[in-house]
């Protein structure tokens, strides 16, 4: 497979690119020093494309790539991917599903933690000194509280169980009713957040999900709520998100992703009630190798001509 052109389009894991560059001709996007001449040279030999979570396909690459086979992205999310325009050129697309559920799972419950009884605050409280001068102020109680989940997929599934640890009431919205569970169903996103005091955002970027957290939802869920992001940015309306927290109509948020990544809003910067995390819902050792070896055996299956391990398209 050495001279089978594969183009990655951002650094992502070493140990992918190791593995990458040792089976196949691997384009390094972010190397080249002029996209133009790259693409004059080399755009026919390039069969696959490895992207990201923050960088994928879009309908302008996949044009000048005439010679393109299969999108493989090292993410569960393909909003960065345009499957209308794979699907009409009968281009595969891959994503790497169910090895990161147990990470980004953990994650969110870690968020939960962090806001609600103020880790991240208390920690510097320690390291500043502080504590030498008077005890850290009370925080908030989780186990019991009610956790609201928006998309109960496999990450959301996987937060209700380990919320359910907590003894916490479960409720959620997805676009239909799950026959299967016994978790309380809400039809709108405004009347879950009314209902909950822990809200989770756990579905997949769509254009019906862009913004699905705007400000009738931080509205419903209030001074005493609290907003989890394990999805992506764009889900939250992240103006009123910031205008929400700075007046304290809301009462706290757990954020992985935003909406400009990496910019963050600095707003959000001097609030305690707020904890920002960079993007790293998968970012374990052992998940990205699990993630990187999907990739890896998708491009080898589709080359092979063999069923794909985790097709998309
Ligand atoms: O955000 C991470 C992913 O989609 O895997």
């Amino acid at each position: 497979m050495e001279s089978i052109g594969v183009l990655m389009l951002c650094p992502m894991n070493p140990y992918l690119e190791q593995e990458l560059q040792r089976r196949f001709n691997l384009f390094r996007l972010w190397t080249v020093p002029q996209m133009s001449q790259f693409l004059k040279d080399h755009s026919a030999s390039i069969r696959a494309v490895v992207g990201n979570a923050s960088a994928g396909a879009d309908a302008e690459l996949i044009n000048t790539l005439p010679g393109l086979e299969i999108v493989s992205s090292f993410s569960v999310g393909v909003d960065k991917i345009d499957l209308d325009k794979c699907k009409e050129k009968g281009i595969r697309v891959t994503n790497t599903p169910d090895v990161l559920t147990e990470d980004v799972a953990d994650l969110a419950i870690g968020l939960i933690l962090a806001v609600l009884r103020r880790l991240c605050e208390s920690d510097r409280y320690v390291r500043s000194g502080k504590w030498k001068k008077g005890d850290f102020r009370l925080s908030t109680k989780f186990t019991g509280k009610t956790v609201g989940i928006i998309g109960l997929g496999r990450i959301g599934m996987a937060v209700a169980k380990r919320a359910e640890a907590f003894s916490c009431p479960i409720c959620y919205y997805s676009r239909r009713e799950k026959p299967d569970t016994k978790y309380t169903y809400y039809p709108s996103v405004v009347e879950l957040a009314g209902n909950c005091q822990i809200l989770v955002v756990a579905c997949p970027l769509t254009e019906e999900t862009r913004h699905i957290i705007n400000r009738e939802v931080i509205d419903a869920l209030g001074p005493k709520g609290v907003l989890i992001n394990i999805g992506r940015g764009p889900h939250v309306d992240e103006p009123e998100l910031v205008s929400a927290l700075v007046e304290g109509r809301l009462g706290g948020a757990g954020l992985d992703v935003y909406e400009n990544e990496p910019q963050v809003p600095e707003e959000l910067f001097g609030l305690e009630n707020v904890v920002l995390l960079p993007h790293v819902g998968s970012g374990t050792v052992e998940t990205r190798m699990a993630m990187a070896d999907l990739v890896i055996g998708n491009l080898e299956a589709h080359f092979l001509n063999k069923p794909l391990l985790t097709p998309l398209v």
